[in-house]
């Protein structure tokens, strides 16, 4: 597993802006190497908003979408089409205003889908689907992610992996149900740590005063079962990207080189 590297950034608006462009640029060189590119999805305000500027920038057409698979790392267990979706959000942020091929873009089921109001299910179909998507250079029961979009939350949850919950401590499945999760709605699907770890690179974004305790600690050493977000890493690039506020108790370990 790679080691995180930390970017910070002044301002939220300018991590978004930021982190679109990287994006951009990440998913062109994957296409130019490979072919098409696989991305995970996060809810989330600023998972949300950097699919906001990726949509407002001219370069966002570089990326040929419908050469884009794209898949969701969580999402809230709510009727197809409601607003507090992640899926409705990154529909409306992004993917409704870029050419993508809609057979490739592979959202968790709504709680009015095909499974109805069984989570259980609807994360066992997820994984399923992950598992028919893995090819076998994948070497594993989900496919390699090109890119994780991953928030973080206060007490250091990421995707809906939260302190101590039973899905921390998940090792056999890829993707499970969520209930009574602290962050509401409280019934979710989400990947596990083990899934998101066979991504290339995973970066987690957050800002805000707020979470500079959590990005400490899981800068610091933390464990997974403590701190989720810990746990969330690339095997070939981990990236924490973070406005001022929210790197202020990063340790020094991690600061740009004096110049
Ligand atoms: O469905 C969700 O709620 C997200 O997947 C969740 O993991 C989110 O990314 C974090 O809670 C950070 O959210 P903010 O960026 O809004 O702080």
């Amino acid at each position: 597993m790679s080691r995180p590297q930390v970017v910070v950034y002044p301002s939220p608006a300018l991590l978004a802006a930021a982190t679109a462009a990287r994006l951009i640029t990440r998913l062109v060189d994957v296409q130019a190497a490979t072919g098409s590119a696989s991305l995970v999805l996060t809810g989330g305000g600023t998972g949300i908003s950097v699919l906001e500027q990726l949509r407002a920038t001219p370069a966002r057409d570089a990326v040929d979408w419908s050469n884009v698979d794209l898949y969701w790392g969580d999402e809230r267990f709510l009727p197809s089409g409601h607003p507090d979706r992640n899926e409705t959000q990154a529909r409306a942020a992004l993917l409704d205003h870029v050419p993508v091929s809609p057979d490739r873009v592979h959202a968790m089921a709504p709680s009015d889908g095909e499974f109805g109001n069984d989570p259980e299910a609807a994360a066992a179909a997820y994984a399923e689907l992950l598992a028919n998507a893995a090819e076998p250079e994948d070497h594993g029961p989900v496919p390699k992610f090109d890119i994780c979009l991953l928030g973080v939350g206060e007490e250091g949850h990421t995707l809906s992996v939260f302190p101590g919950s039973p899905a921390v401590y998940e090792k056999e499945r890829t993707v499970v149900a969520v209930r009574n999760c602290p962050k509401p709605p409280p019934t979710r699907i989400s990947l596990t740590l083990e899934a998101a770890r066979r991504s290339t690179e995973v970066w987690l974004m957050t800002t805000g005063e707020n979470k500079a305790p959590a990005v400490a600690m899981a800068l610091s050493g933390a464990g997974e079962v403590q701190l989720p977000a810990a746990g969330a890493r690339g095997t070939h690039r981990t990236l924490w990207l973070l406005d001022k506020p929210a790197a202020a108790k990063v340790p020094n370990v991690f600061a740009p080189p004096l110049a």
